[in-house]
Order: structure tokens, then sequence, then C-alpha cells
């Protein structure tokens, strides 16, 4: 068995009789079939990536006040007081930053900070950019993101130090591939900056593509989108009348319409990775956020947190800052739960179908894609919002990359850029439970970063 030191969930409770109380107040509903008759808008969140200063912020910004969830007022106030401090541009950004601060002092869920709709669709940016962890938070965004967008500035140079090898670009790009994102829309932003030339436009998306198939996308689930966040061009509207007659393509709005969620594991036993612990009232002691990753909930089920192994009772269920009766597979959704106590619950774990509960597990093996050389080293290991430290212990072989084929077994090290399978060893927690373990499963997508940098990133094996 990989899985090594695998932990059975000890189940233990808080408070058996409330678990019994809320068990009781369970419908039974089918929801699956609930979520057929449901006609609402689907969901899709996304990660915004780029490198620093490339306009990641100015650009939702901008799209968030195009579309309306920003209002005139609120933007006025933000140009004047940024007009103060000399730095009149940043007002959009921020649009993006002030709302995900105000609506985290509300209802906790900060993976939600941020959400607009269009006509038949509704969107969550994961993780405001600019945060100064961004890379951790960015880690965290792409596990549940269903497509990145890729914020590029074309200004002269910078495209240039934004793409080299140190640059975030490419960084940004590997971790989202490797965290299972397919689909990316790259924004060639400031093209203001660049007179709107066709030629910096051409010359940026060929280099892109040319980088973003060597990391795994499918070319057809490229994108290229000439925009400028600053000025609002082709971001919603379609530019003025000649001002780019050469492209013929649609908005970044468009671009994000053309985007169809990934499918959703609706059929799989339920799992919410955990993004936020809070007391969500006096009513509700014991609340959290976070994205269903697989199956679904109702009100009236009973949970286990894992890797603690306790249960808890679902009292009521919000989506959308809603109460609802269950939420499934893609919902950001938040929990108030019942029996167990706030302090035996932490951000990062995964509240699971009791019946089928993922392991927690002291060691691992995975498939990494290596984006420096490995040996056997100590690491960070992030798997969500789960961030603990481990090492490599084992360095299983060595893969061809294109066949796939075993090319050396028990490698001393692994060269940057190489395939391989090698085993994590979680360290000795500080003595909590589920301390020195993880909780993980075949599938599981893990970044293993040293020295602030992301070393290798992959999938969970058997
Ligand atoms: N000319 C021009 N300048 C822009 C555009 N978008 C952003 N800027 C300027 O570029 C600078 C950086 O913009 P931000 O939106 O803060 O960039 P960011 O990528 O979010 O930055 P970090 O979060 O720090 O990585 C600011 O001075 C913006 O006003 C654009 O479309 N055109």
């Amino acid at each position: 068995m990989s899985l090594g030191g695998q932990q059975q969930p000890n189940i233990t409770v808080s408070n058996t009789a409330e678990l019994e109380r809320v068990a009781k107040t369970r419908k039974n509903l089918d929801v699956a079939e609930e979520y057929k008759k449901l006609k609402t808008k689907e969901n899709a969140n996304f990660v915004v990536i780029g490198h620093v200063d490339a306009g990641k912020s100015t650009l939702m910004g901008r799209l968030l006040y195009d579309l309306g969830v920003v209002d005139e007022r609120t933007l006025k106030k933000y140009k004047q007081e940024a007009e103060k401090i000399g730095k009149s541009s940043f007002a959009f950004a921020w649009v993006l930053d002030q709302t995900s601060e105000e609506r985290s002092r509300g209802v906790t869920i900060d993976i939600a900070s941020n959400k607009f709709e269009t006509e038949n669709c509704s969107y969550t940016i994961l993780d405001a950019p600019g945060h100064k962890d961004f890379i951790p938070n960015m880690i965290a965004g792409a596990s549940q993101a269903d497509f990145a967008v890729l914020v590029i500035d074309s200004t002269t140079g910078e495209f240039e130090t934004g793409f080299n090898f140190r640059g975030q670009t490419k960084e940004h790009t590997l971790l989202v591939r490797s965290m299972g994102v397919q689909r990316i829309i790259v924004a060639v932003n400031k093209l203001d900056n660049a007179n709107w030339s066709s030629a910096r436009f051409e010359e940026i998306t060929a280099q892109i593509g040319q980088f973003l198939t060597t990391a795994g996308f499918n070319p057809k689930n490229v994108s290229f989108v000439p925009c400028s966040g600053l000025t609002g061009a082709n971001v919603t509207k379609k530019p003025k009348e000649g001002l780019i007659p050469w492209y013929t393509g649609g908005t970044l709005v468009d671009e994000l319409e053309k985007t169809k969620p990934s499918k959703r594991a609706i059929e799989k036993p339920f799992r919410l990775t955990v993004a936020d612990v809070f007391r969500g009232g006096v009513m509700h002691p014991v609340s959290v956020a976070g994205r269903v990753d697989a199956g679904s909930v109702q009100v009236g089920d009973i949970l286990v947190d894992m890797p603690t192994g306790e249960r808890a009772a679902v009292k009521a269920i919000e989506v959308d800052d809603e109460q609802r009766d269950w939420a499934i597979a893609g919902h950001n959704a938040v929990l108030h739960l019942a029996g167990i106590e706030i302090d035996h619950i932490r951000q990062g774990d995964i509240l699971c179908d009791p019946t089928h509960p993922i392991p927690a597990v002291s060691s691992f093996n995975m498939k990494i894609l290596a984006f420096e050389s490995i040996t056997p080293m100590m690491v960070d290991i992030h798997r969500g919002r789960l961030n603990t430290a481990g090492r490599v212990a084992k360095m299983i072989a060595v893969y061809d990359k294109a066949t796939g084929t075993v090319t050396k077994k028990k490698p001393r090290h692994i060269l940057a850029g190489g395939l391989a399978s090698i085993t994590v060893q979680v360290d000795n927690g500080p003595g909590v439970i589920g301390g020195g373990t993880i909780p993980v499963e075949v599938g599981t997508r893990i970044v293993l970063r040293a020295f602030g940098q992301t070393v290798a990133a992959g999938l969970v094996e058997a």
C-alpha cells in the first residue's frame, strides 16, 4: 500500500445527542434530481495569474465595474482617493481589493470574494490577485478552478521580463496546469502601451502559445484576447472603431462565456475542502466555507472531518448567500455544523462522507513534473489550502516524457523538467490530532515547494 501510515477515522464526537437531533431533520432528498430541476446559471471558478504588475487587479476591477458589480459612486471615490496619492490609475485595482476586503468582513467566504454574472454563467474569481502570499494562495485557488486567466503586460520590455526564466508567468502557468487546469484565456493586456500594434500582439501570442503547448495545454483550449484593463478596451465592450481593425475575435467576456465549467464529480463520495472556519453568529457557532469538490450534501447529513476523524452534523447550508437544503459538487458553500467544537476543525481539512472518508496518510507516492532538480530533500507539501512540512523520502523512477516508459529506476536525482515518481513523507505534527498525516487519495493534486520556490507538482498515485 503506497498510502502509508493510513489512519482510520477514530469516531470520537463532541456531542452525539446533537448529531442525532440534527440527523432527524434530514429530508432524504435525491440531490442529483433536485440539481437537475434547478434552473440556475452554471457557476465557473477561475484564477488570475501573471507576472507582478501585469495589471491583474486593474483588469479584474475593470471587469467588475463594467459589469455593474461596482457602482459609479464607489469608483469615483476610489478615483479621488487615488488621485490624492498621485496614483489615479490604481482606482480600478482598488475595486477588486476593496470588494474582497469588504466581503471577508461579512459572511466569511474568502474563496468567493469576487463574483459577477454574465448572461449565461456566474463566475467566481478565486483568490484576489495582489495577495502578499500569492503562490500558496494561487495553489489553493487553482485546485478549485475551472480555468485560468493569464494576464500578460505587452509593454516593451515588460513582457520579456515576466516571461524570462525567473519571471512568474511561467511558474504560475506550470502550476495551474499541474493543478489540473486545462483551459486558459491569455489577456494580452496594456496593449494601449504598445499602440495597439498587431505585430506586438502576434509576437506575444506566438511565444506564449508555444510555451503553453510545451506546458501541456491543448491549443484548442487556449485563446488570446488583446485588451487594456486601464482604458477598458476589449474587456466587456468592443474597442472603439478602428482601434484594432486587425482583430476579429471576441472581448474578454466573450471568451469567458465560451468556457464551460469542468465536469462536476457529482456521483463521487462527498468531499469539501475547508477554506475557512468561522463563527456564523449566535445560531451557528461553527461554520465552514469551501467548495464542494465531489458528491453532494444535505441538511441533516453526518460528515466526518479528516484528518481528525471527528464527526459533525450539517444544520444548515448556504450557497451564494442563500439558505439551501443541499449543495452539490462545484458549489461554493457555507455549512453550519453541530456536534463539533470550532477548534477541532481547521482550514485545509476535508469534510467527507463518513462511509467513504479520504485517507489521512503519513506518506504517499506521487507522479511529478519537476520544476527544479529534485533529490531527497525537505519540502513544503501543498494540498489545496493545506500546507505542511515533509520530505522527498524516495525516488522511485524517471519516465520518458513522450512515451511514459521508465527510463531509470531509483534515480539519484531528477532533473528539472523531468517526469518521475517519488515517495513523500509527512513530518510529524506537533501532537495535534491527525498531526503527521495529510488527507490525500489517488488523484489528489499536490505541489511541492522548497526555498520559496515551486520544485515539483503532480498527482498522488496508487
Ligand atoms: N497603460 C496601462 N497601464 C495599466 C493597465 N493595467 C494596469 N496598468 C497599470 O499597471 C500597474 C500595475 O497594475 P495592477 O493592476 O496593480 O497589477 P497587478 O498585476 O495586479 O499587480 P500585483 O498584484 O502587484 O502583481 C498600475 O500602475 C496600473 O495602473 C493597462 O491596461 N494599460
